[in-house]
Order: structure tokens, then C-alpha cells, then sequence
């Protein structure tokens, strides 16, 4: 398996506490994290990236397991194995395209992928050297996949992705999504309450209301 997570429960300051599914996926796999609004499916994320520890439980990506890295390589590992998608591209404005995924390549010592190579694969080839404020929302929302792409993650985790899509972006930004991460031997993993998004992934869990 490449990612695997097991009995992880989590409690933000003060609220009862989550426990989440377990996962065992291989690569080129996806997943759908499904649950009502306050279940706790953007907390599962951020604890699947790493950017919260769990209060029981372990996770593993590749080789490494979190719980035994330090904060720092941590960082360090997910910059380069974990991809992450929001609901909302949040790119940098003062940069242009190109600059914006080689910001994401800046602090990765693997190899990365060749920019113009992968923004042509997300048809965006023409829009390389374009100020981000100029995209429309879905270009914007593929230049952010793209930028999650950028250093060959083991991981991808998208968050609401399409939510702010209309069809045509929502089919192509997943199909994008699981192609990609199809091609790069990578886990995908995605929380959606999107009907659009569960008609191409099949495989899901479920957060429980507590
Ligand atoms: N930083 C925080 N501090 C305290 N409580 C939090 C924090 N973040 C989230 N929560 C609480 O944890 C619970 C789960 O929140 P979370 O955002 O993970 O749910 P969700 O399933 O993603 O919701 P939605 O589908 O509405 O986005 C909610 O009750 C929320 O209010």
C-alpha cells in the first residue's frame, strides 16, 4: 500500500472528539471522503496532510510514517510527496503562472515536472506567462492542480474542488484530477458533497456525524 491511515481521532480545542475511517490505498487509486456539513472531513484532510496531528492513530505515505518525523520534515516531506487542492485556487496574484508553480518546485530537491509540459497537458499552454488575475475561475482552478501536480506528489488531496465550478470546469478539473494522478502513480483523495464528482469515483468512505 502506499498511504495508509489507521484508527485516527482527532479533537479540535474544546469540541468532542472525531474518529475518522481507516484507509489502505495503492497508487493510481482515488477515493471520495463523503459526510454531512461538521462531520469533519476538511479536519480528516488536514490531518491526512499532515497539517494536523492526531490524537490517536498513524498515518503512512511511502516509506514514512508522520508520527515519526520531526515538524520541519514534515514540512519538508509534504512540499514534496503531497499535492493539495482547495476549494478556492488561492494562487499568488503578484505572479504570474509560471511563477506561481515554480514557487510550489522552489523548496523540492527531486526531480519535478517540466512547467510548460504540464500546463499544456491541462490546456493552459497558452496562458504560461499570464497574470493570474486574469484567468477565469476555471483556468484558475486548473493552474492550482497544476500546482499541486508540479513536484510528482505521492498524494493528491483536493478539497471541495469543483464546488465553485460550473459543469463543464467541474467534469474537466475531475477528470484532470484522476487522470493526473493515475499517470503519476499517485493516491488521490477527494472530499466532495458534489453529485457531479461521485459519477466518476467510485469508491468511497464516509466521516460519521458524532
Ligand atoms: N479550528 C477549529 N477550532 C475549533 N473547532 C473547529 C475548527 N475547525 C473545525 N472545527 C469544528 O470541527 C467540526 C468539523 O469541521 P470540518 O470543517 O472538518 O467539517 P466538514 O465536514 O469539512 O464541514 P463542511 O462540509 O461544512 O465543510 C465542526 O464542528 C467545526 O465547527
Amino acid at each position: 500500500m502506499l498511504f495508509q491511515s489507521e484508527n485516527i481521532s482527532f479533537a479540535h480545542p474544546g469540541q468532542a472528539t472525531m474518529k475518522f475511517p481507516d484507509l489502505a490505498l495503492d497508487g493510481g487509486e482515488a477515493l471520495l471522503v463523503l459526510g454531512k456539513s461538521g462531520s469533519g472531513k476538511t479536519t480528516f484532510l488536514n490531518l491526512l496532510a499532515g497539517l494536523l496531528s492526531p490524537a490517536t492513530g498513524s498515518i503512512q505515505l511511502g516509506e514514512k510514517t508522520y508520527g515519526s518525523l520531526s515538524a520541519q520534515q514534515l514540512d519538508k516531506y509534504r512540499g514534496e510527496e503531497i499535492g493539495i487542492v482547495f476549494q478556492k485556487p488561492h494562487l499568488l496574484a503578484a505572479l504570474n503562472v509560471k511563477e506561481n508553480l515554480q514557487m510550489a518546485q522552489y523548496f523540492s530537491v527531486k526531480k519535478t515536472q517540466d512547467i510548460s509540459s504540464l500546463l499544456g497537458e491541462l490546456g493552459l499552454g497558452a496562458k504560461i506567462s499570464a497574470a493570474v488575475s486574469t484567468l477565469s475561475e476555471g483556468e484558475a482552478q486548473r493552474v492550482s492542480i497544476a500546482r499541486a501536480l508540479a513536484n510528482h506528489p505521492k498524494l493528491i488531496l483536493a478539497d471541495e474542488p469543483t464546488a465553485s465550478l460550473d459543469d463543464e470546469n467541474a467534469e474537466a478539473v475531475i477528470q484532470l484530477l484522476k487522470n493526473q494522478a493515475l499517470k503519476i502513480g499517485a493516491v488521490l483523495i477527494i472530499v466532495t458533497h458534489d453529485q457531479r464528482v461521485k459519477k466518476h469515483v467510485e469508491n468511497f468512505v464516509e466521516v460519521p456525524v458524532l
